[in-house]
């Protein structure tokens, strides 16, 4: 208890954000705090060199001092070098060190995450239109798998969609699949489901993604909760699916065989 106080008040004290106009390593003019994460301080600024907004990433000065910090930022620096010029990631500018602490710097994917068209917009998706998306960043993210990479944080405020172009954002918990270091089995279950190194961690985040957008559109009848299987009205293929991704039933191992499952429902659907 007394620990989380004092936690809280280094925190407090530390990692207040760096002031509007503040011109850091004599070329990134700060503009806007874009978010303040676990581990990091996210910045609009302006590269007056390049006369362009960028996205500045600053590691709390409270994590600077310990490793797993540390860690994260230099893993979030790795993961966007492997995925250079990727065109559905940011990409890294630049990295520095300096008085303020350690920063990247990252191209800015100026559009509308899942989690502000959702709850800010109140946009609604059909079952056609999950599928679609869905089946999008399978693609993205198989590349990732490819690559060796497993994402491990595919949340809604994670994806965004910049001119009907769906980005990836954060890898500050990404890893290779050979990093054993990651794998903490006295996880709880559910945080071992989305955060094992394993592509099946994906497939599972990607399940709740679907159903995040399945439930923009659902209008509860009753004040009585029921599950999801009980509350959305989709098709028993599209249910058996996310199950799986869920790991409620046996899960897939690949996500060649999430899309593969899912062209066929498409190819069931067409039937008479
Ligand atoms: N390259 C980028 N382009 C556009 N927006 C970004 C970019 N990187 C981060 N953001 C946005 O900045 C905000 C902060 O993001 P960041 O990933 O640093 O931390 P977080 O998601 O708030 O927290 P945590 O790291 O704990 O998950 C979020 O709203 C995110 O959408």
């Amino acid at each position: 208890m007394i620990t989380e106080w004092w936690n809280g008040l280094q925190r407090l004290v530390y990692d207040r954000p760096l002031k509007a106009e503040l011109l850091i390593h004599g070329r990134y003019k700060i503009k806007e705090v874009l978010g303040m994460g676990s581990y990091g301080i996210t910045y609009i600024a302006f590269d007056i060199k390049k006369g362009d907004s960028i996205v500045l990433k600053q590691l709390r000065k409270t994590k600077a001092k310990t490793d797993s910090g540390i860690r994260s930022f230099q893993r979030e620096t790795q993961m966007l070098k492997v995925l250079e010029q990727h065109e559905h990631v940011p990409n890294l500018l630049d990295e520095f060190q300096n008085e303020h602490g350690f920063f990247i710097v990252m191209e800015w994917v100026k559009g509308d995450t899942f989690e502000d068209m959702i709850f800010r917009d109140q946009k609604t998706y059909s079952e056609k239109e999950t599928i679609h998306i869905l089946l999008e960043l399978l693609n993205i993210v198989e590349n990732f798998h490819q690559k060796g990479i497993i994402h491990r944080d595919l949340r809604i405020p994670n994806i965004i969609l910049r001119d009907g172009k769906l980005h990836i954002i954060d890898f500050g918990l990404a890893c290779f699949v050979t990093d054993e270091e990651f794998q903490d089995l006295n996880d709880h279950p559910e945080k071992l489901r989305m955060r094992a190194v394993s592509v099946k961690s994906d497939l599972f985040a990607l399940g709740h993604f679907a159903l995040f957008l399945l439930y923009s559109s659902y209008e509860p009848q009753s004040k009585k909760e029921r599950s999801w299987e009980e509350e959305l009205e989709i098709s028993p293929s599209l249910k058996s699916i996310l199950r799986k991704m869920l790991q409620l039933d046996e899960p897939f191992q690949s996500v060649i065989s999430v899309k593969t499952a899912i062209t066929s429902m498409h190819v069931k659907a067409k039937r008479p």
